[in-house]
């Protein structure tokens, strides 16, 4: 029987995540024997500094490129948000899932209602900052590091007055009754991919069994968010956020561009056909580009 080994991280989320996948190979391909195989990456290791003093997003696959490479696994399931723009081109992105909640949520302490204004709000990404500033203007952040399970601890014992996840991780764990409010993309720009799965997996792999896994309008919504991004070369300390909303075969586009030199950013919207989504990704970097520039 042929034996397909899943390559994970080794948080919650990520078996979660892994299994999803897992158990869609299952249920589609009755002669495949699936396994999931979890490792730490050096971003799960490395807890005490923030992820763009470390070295950005790349950190989380590494070592899962690595078993593909040497044929240990033989797919790697990652949350698209965590994936560089760039991935090497023997490792190819081979399907996105359906999307899940792309929004971004604000989680309270345990047995709180309300948010307490003298504690910072635990928030690491300075795309969640900038944009938490324009809704709580009065509000400080604090950096919270770890997988989901582990800010959710710090929270509930007392360091923060809330933490500002994704709606996607928590409905995935069976968390979605922690989220005390949703912030719609429009007030807070998620981060590209933000809900969607994707799987990796070799140049030289028969991937057949993933027949009718990838969902066609989360492909578009990832190639626009990621060729906005990947064109401002969002590097990985700027905040640059994107978001897609697909249907009918049309994309509206949000971007936030984060002019580092300045300090300004500009948010925008775009809207175009599906078929050219990474040419409406470029577009709209290119325009909120120009539009920083003539205000300095
Ligand atoms: N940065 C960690 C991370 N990577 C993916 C998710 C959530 C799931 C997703 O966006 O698909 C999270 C947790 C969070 O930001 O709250």
């Amino acid at each position: 029987m042929r034996k397909v080994v899943i390559g994970s991280r080794e948080s919650k989320l990520a078996v979660v995540q892994s299994e999803m996948v897992r158990d869609y190979i299952r249920e589609n391909n009755a002669d495949i024997q699936v396994e999931i195989l979890t490792m730490k990456t050096t971003g799960d290791k490395i807890l005490d500094r923030t992820l763009d003093k470390i070295g950005g997003k790349g950190l989380f696959v590494k070592e899962l490129d690595k078993a593909l490479m040497e044929r240990k696994t033989e797919l790697s399931v990652h949350s698209l948000k965590d994936m560089p723009m760039e991935v090497p081109e023997e490792l190819p992105l081979i399907a996105f899932s359906k999307r899940e909640d792309p929004r971004d949520v604000l989680v309270l302490p345990k047995g709180v209602t309300q948010l307490d204004t003298s504690k910072p709000i635990g928030c690491s990404s300075l795309r969640r900052i900038l944009q938490l500033k324009e809704i709580f203007p009065d509000m400080e952040c604090k950096s919270v590091r770890g997988n989901v399970q582990t800010r959710l601890k710090k929270l509930d014992d007392g360091e923060y007055s809330g933490l500002l996840l994704a709606a996607a991780g928590l409905k995935r764990l069976g968390l979605e009754d922690r989220i005390a409010r949703y912030f719609e993309p429009e007030e807070m720009i998620p981060a590209a991919g933000q809900g969607i799965l994707a799987i990796q997996g070799r140049k030289d792999v028969d991937y057949s069994y993933l027949k009718g896994y990838g969902d066609e309008n989360a492909t578009y919504a990832a190639l626009a968010e990621r060729a906005f991004v990947r064109y401002l070369n969002g590097g990985c300390s700027s905040p640059v956020a994107a978001h897609a909303r697909v249907e009918d075969g049309q994309i509206i586009l949000r971007g936030l561009y984060y002019d580092e030199n300045t300090g300004n950013y500009e948010k925008g919207l775009k809207k175009g056909s599906a078929e050219a989504a990474e040419e409406l990704g470029i577009s709209l970097a290119k325009e909120l580009q120009e539009r920083s520039k003539a205000y300095v």
